[in-house]
């Protein structure tokens, strides 16, 4: 059986396995559940804490699991990023007091605080900074400033809703922009069994981010109106049956939707209607 790696805990949890459960998988009703088998499918499940996913991949006792691309890369383990999940979406950034610090170029000689010091350490190391200290916290970085700790941050954010709470500025470009991946161990083909459930995550990724979009339009305006849609390959264009318009369907990414409507509305197109993919294979 093919053994995958599941967050147990944290903002990466819930997602993690309401996209598996979503791809087919059975997935855990309690949260004190430690591993699944789901022997329909040829899967069991590890549910482990989210920073040792990687770890877990690497050492090659499980053959692929969901973690951050932060916390992958701040693991040093022997895994690489097999497919980009595309939830828990967020930018590792520094942070200050307000006019503090500015400026990447000013962190020498600076006392910096993060969860992810291995990432911090090698980002300082390319730009060829050396900070007084890059100081390990479990978590509550933004407070560290306020108390002494550290003079900056480096830190996950997504709103920008805890920096400001605790009067952090961000400074600098980001040292990484971050999401859920799925990850298999390092120089080695990718484990029998991976590519049905990468196809099946496929599934569920295009399912979220497409709808189908169903329209009339007068034959004679079927290449104006395909060129706004022109689906993934090509749309199905279908004559109806007064001879004079086609019914097409085409794929259209979830956040063009109203934009898409517009313009065929414009074109000529009537009788737009948009509906959701349950699921999909590619
Ligand atoms: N607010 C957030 N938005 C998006 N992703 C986040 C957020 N907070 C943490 N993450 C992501 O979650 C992963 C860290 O998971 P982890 O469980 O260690 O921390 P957590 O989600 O902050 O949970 P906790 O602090 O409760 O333990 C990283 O990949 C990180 O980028
Ligand atoms: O930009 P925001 O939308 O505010 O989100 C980012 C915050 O969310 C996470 O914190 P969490 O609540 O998990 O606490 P932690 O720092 O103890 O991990 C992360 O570590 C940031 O602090
Ligand atoms: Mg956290």
């Amino acid at each position: 059986m093919l053994r995958i790696a599941v967050p147990n805990k944290g903002s990466l949890s819930g997602p993690a396995s309401d996209m598996l459960r979503e791809a087919g998988y059975r997935q855990r009703r309690d949260t004190r559940e430690l591993v699944l088998a789901d022997p329909d499918n040829g899967v069991e499940f590890f549910f482990l804490r989210p920073r040792d996913v990687a770890v877990y991949v690497g050492s090659g006792t499980v053959d692929a699991g969901i973690t951050g691309r932060d916390l992958l890369l701040d693991s040093g383990a022997d895994a690489v990023e097999h497919l980009p999940l595309r939830f828990a979406g967020s930018t590792f950034r520094f942070a200050a007091p307000a006019g503090t610090v500015t400026e990447v170029s000013q962190l020498a000689g600076k006392r910096i605080a993060s969860s992810y010091t291995t990432l911090v350490r090698a980002h300082l190391a390319t730009k060829g900074i050396e900070p007084a200290a890059v100081v390990h916290l479990d978590g509550a970085v933004e407070s560290s400033v306020r108390l002494g700790v550290a003079d900056v941050i480096a830190d996950v954010v997504e709103t920008g809703t805890t920096l400001r709470a605790a009067g952090l500025e961000i400074f600098g470009e980001p040292i990484l922009r971050s999401e859920a991946v799925l990850v298999r161990r390092t120089g080695e083909e990718p484990p029998a069994g991976l590519e049905v459930v990468t196809r099946r995550l496929q599934g569920v990724i295009t399912a979220h981010e497409y709808v189908l979009m169903d329209y009339d339009v007068p034959v004679e305006l079927v290449d104006a109106a395909v060129a706004v849609t022109p689906g993934f390959e090509s749309p199905t264009v279908s004559p109806l049956h007064n001879g004079e318009s086609a019914a097409v369907r085409a794929m259209v990414r979830r956040g063009d939707t109203n934009r898409v409507m517009d313009a065929l509305y414009e074109v000529g197109a009537r009788g737009i209607i948009v509906t959701s993919i349950h699921a999909c294979r590619l």
